[in-house]
């Protein structure tokens, strides 16, 4: 039941026999702005009771039949009345009276005879108190209520920490239970450190008169619990503490900012945590006036590991390598000047297989020399994934602060550049940092770009270069051979862009392209009626690693409708090393087909006859190095007739190429070797010449010359064929 308030005007029921009284009480009352009912007995006030109560109750004491004390112990009994206030008439000094009335619940008494001008004020005294008491009792409701809900611990202590009274938390339990903390001191129940963290925490908030915050942690049963308290002073003897377990946020905190700042993979610090740091690094140096070494280091042939071996090898590599590089390095083993150790090394892991060591306290180069040396000596024990040893190298760059970048970003971009640079020098290599670098990565870049967009602009022409027998100069085949036609700088050759494309991946787009259009072109000859010799393609390495390399030829023969017998695939040694060769049955596939298969460069890699017999390889090329050197160079000499030699014996046909003289020509014959190309027959051409050379089937053997004339052929091929320039 909703009391009356004081705004409206408030009723008293006036309960007394004597209607004199009665009278009086009421003209009073009224005069004070009260509405007034009446009860002439105990009887008619309970039974006025029963209806809207009034908002106070004048009782007389002293009644025949129901008396006073009994209808306010009504009024008490009742829950929806227990708050109405009742001021109880009493006899002069009447004691037992008042005592009585308020053991009947009465808020109030005024004892007879009357004194007239105080009632009015008396009963707005006792109405005001009683919806004071009221509005307080809903307050401290609603504080218990949001209380109950927090889940947060209470403590109230005086200001020398010792606990005076708590409330628990909605599911958080206290370091010990509550009966023995109460009464006894902070330091007497908490680890030391903690009570000294929390007393600070009180003195400061009793002395201040503020809010303190401490946060600590508790070791629980369940493990490391962090809390975090807040104080508040709670008059000038005691403050209250409410403490809340903040263990869950603090990880999912921590997890956040793993998840910002490190790397999933290895656990290792991330790319933005590692620019953070070296900016760090980079401030502290340049006012210490020291120097700074960042070491960018690059894995080798990782690509080839998750593209052989799967992606979850290619990630287990990385864990293995981040782990041996963290414990490695951390344990000194690397850097052994303790000041390098103390000041802290940091590893990072910037994404792919990109890692990078800063060495924050630089003494001298030579340091940086040994940490690269020993970072690559690191690697060199085999990692064992899916049951098989895996060795990996790593090529570094090294910028060193301030002299090659004075904020992170650029002396991460230069030793990326170094890197790079010593991926070029033939990986497994180190490099400092030169400023000629810059210059020759956006050569790079530009050229890379170039190459794609002559792509795009079909800017690419296919030349072909003529086999010839040895006996009388018959075209036995054709090598394609890729020029650029650059809109600026006229026929690029691709010494100069083949590199680069292989090491973009764009190689395998030109690849493509040099195998359909080499196709297309035997294709047209075919059309004019010319008979057509197999045309020669090369492969490089980084083809062969693509998703079915092997299937793709096998789709552009069938698609240009040429025979695949008239296919050759030129390998180089390296290739058939690579662990993707292991696919051999692709080759067998092909060769089953009618595509041949050729190495190149014979002689100048590991010269290895095993894959010539494991490979359907059906010839051998003489690298031009050596047919270079005939006949004079005895070591030369010796090598080019033992591969023709060794090629009869298995079987194999044999070809020299580089042939640029009468007299390699005659030496070469001489060792009977069938088949030739260079630039003494003719130099690779254009479709068009090329159509000539066909039709007449053969090309005129020079007649035999004297070493004058060598000499002047050799100046010759020395020279750019102005046909290749147009
Ligand atoms: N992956 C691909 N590589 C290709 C392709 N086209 C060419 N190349 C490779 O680029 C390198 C340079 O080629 P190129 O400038 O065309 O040189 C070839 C011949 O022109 C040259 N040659 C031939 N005869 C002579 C000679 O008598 N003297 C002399 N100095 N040079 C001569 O040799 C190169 C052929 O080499 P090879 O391939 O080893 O038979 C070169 O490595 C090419 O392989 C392509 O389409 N894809």
């Amino acid at each position: 039941m909703q009391l009356p308030e004081a705004a409206t005007r408030p009723r008293v029921l006036i309960v007394d026999d004597d209607p004199v009284m009665r009278m009086l009480e009421e003209e009073t009352l009224v005069q004070f702005d009260f509405e007034v009912s009446i009860a002439a007995d105990g009887e008619e006030a309970i039974e006025l009771l029963a209806g809207p109560p009034p908002a106070l109750v004048l009782l007389d004491v002293d009644m025949p039949g129901v008396d006073g004390f009994a209808v306010c112990r009504h009024i008490r009994q009742r829950w929806d009345m227990s708050e109405l206030p009742v001021i109880m008439v009493t006899g002069m000094d009447d004691i037992e009276s008042i005592n009585q009335a308020y053991e009947s619940g009465a808020n109030d008494f005024i004892s007879k005879p009357i004194n007239w001008p105080i009632l009015g004020h008396r009963a707005r005294y006792v109405l005001r108190s009683a919806q004071e008491a009221r509005q307080l009792r809903k307050l401290e409701e609603k504080q218990a209520a949001i209380v109950r809900a927090m889940p947060d611990m209470i403590f109230l202590m005086d200001r020398y920490g010792v606990h005076l009274d708590y409330k628990a938390g909605f599911g958080a339990e206290p370091y010990v239970p509550a009966n023995e903390f109460l009464g006894r001191k902070l330091s007497e129940v908490l680890p030391s450190d903690v009570a000294a963290v929390i007393l600070l925490g009180v003195e400061r908030a009793s002395e201040h008169g503020d809010l303190q915050s401490v946060v600590y942690k508790l070791t629980m049963p369940d493990g490391v619990h962090h809390y975090e308290g807040r104080i508040a002073p709670c008059g000038p003897e005691a403050v209250v503490m409410v403490v809340r377990d903040i263990t869950l946020q603090k990880r999912s905190d921590e997890r956040i900012r793993r998840l910002a700042y490190f790397d999933t993979l290895t656990g290792m610090p991330n790319r933005e945590n590692f620019l953070e740091k070296l900016d760090l690094e980079l401030l502290r140096a340049s006012r210490a006036r020291r120097q700074v070494a960042l070491l960018f280091l690059d894995l080798d042939g990782f690509k080839r590991v998750n593209d052989t071996l799967g992606h979850s090898a290619g990630d287990y590599l990385l864990q293995a390598v981040a782990a041996r590089l963290k414990e490695k390095l951390r344990a000194g083993d690397v850097v052994t000047r303790p000041a390098l150790v103390e000041g802290g090394l940091h590893l990072a892991r910037l994404g792919g297989d990109e890692f990078t060591v800063v060495l924050p306290n630089l003494e001298n180069t030579q340091t940086v020399s040994m940490v690269a040396e020993r970072l690559q000596a690191l690697l060199t024990r085999p990692f064992r994934i899916s049951s098989q040893d895996i060795t990996v190298t790593a090529s570094i760059g090294i910028a060193i602060f301030p002299e090659d970048g004075d904020d992170a970003a650029t002396l991460l971009k230069h030793a990326d550049t170094a890197m790079y640079h010593a991926k070029d020098q033939g990986r497994n290599n180190w490099q400092l940092y030169d400023r000629s670098l810059t210059a020759e990565t956006m050569t790079r870049i530009r050229l890379e770009d170039d190459l794609r967009k002559g792509l795009q602009r079909d800017e690419f022409r296919l030349f072909y270069q003529p086999q010839v027998s040895a006996d009388d100069g018959s075209i036995v085949g054709l090598e394609a051979l890729i020029r650029w036609q650059h809109p600026e700088h006229g026929l690029v050759s691709p010494a100069q862009f083949i590199p680069v494309a292989e090491d973009s991946g764009l190689i395998v787009a030109l690849g493509d392209w040099v195998l359909r259009t080499a196709c297309q072109q035997l294709r047209s000859w075919q059309a004019m009626g010319l008979a057509t010799p197999r045309v020669a393609v090369n492969v490089s390495a980084r083809q062969l690693r693509t998703h079915d390399f092997l299937g793709s030829v096998a789709t552009i023969i069938a698609e240009t409708g040429i025979e695949p017998s008239q296919v050759e695939l030129e390998l180089t040694e390296s290739i058939l090393m690579e662990p993707e060769a292991r696919r051999i049955d692709g080759f067998h596939r092909l060769r089953a087909l009618g595509v041949h298969f050729s190495i190149d460069d014979f002689g100048t890699g590991y010269s290895s006859l095993s894959y010539v017999k494991r490979f359907p390889i059906g010839m051998l090329k003489i690298d031009q190095s050596f047919v270079r050197g005939l006949p004079d160079n005895a070591d030369d000499a010796g090598i080019t007739t033992a591969i023709i030699a060794m090629a009869h014996s298995l079987g194999l046909e044999v070809i020299a190429e580089g042939v640029e003289t009468h007299a390699q020509l005659e030496f070469l014959r001489q060792a009977n070797c069938p088949k030739m190309q260079g630039y003494l027959f003719s130099r690779p051409r254009p479709p068009g010449e090329v159509e000539q050379l066909l039709r007449q089937g053969s090309i005129e053997l020079p007649p035999q010359a004297t070493r004058a004339d060598d000499k002047l052929q050799r100046q010759l091929a020395d020279q750019p064929d102005k046909r290749e320039q147009q």
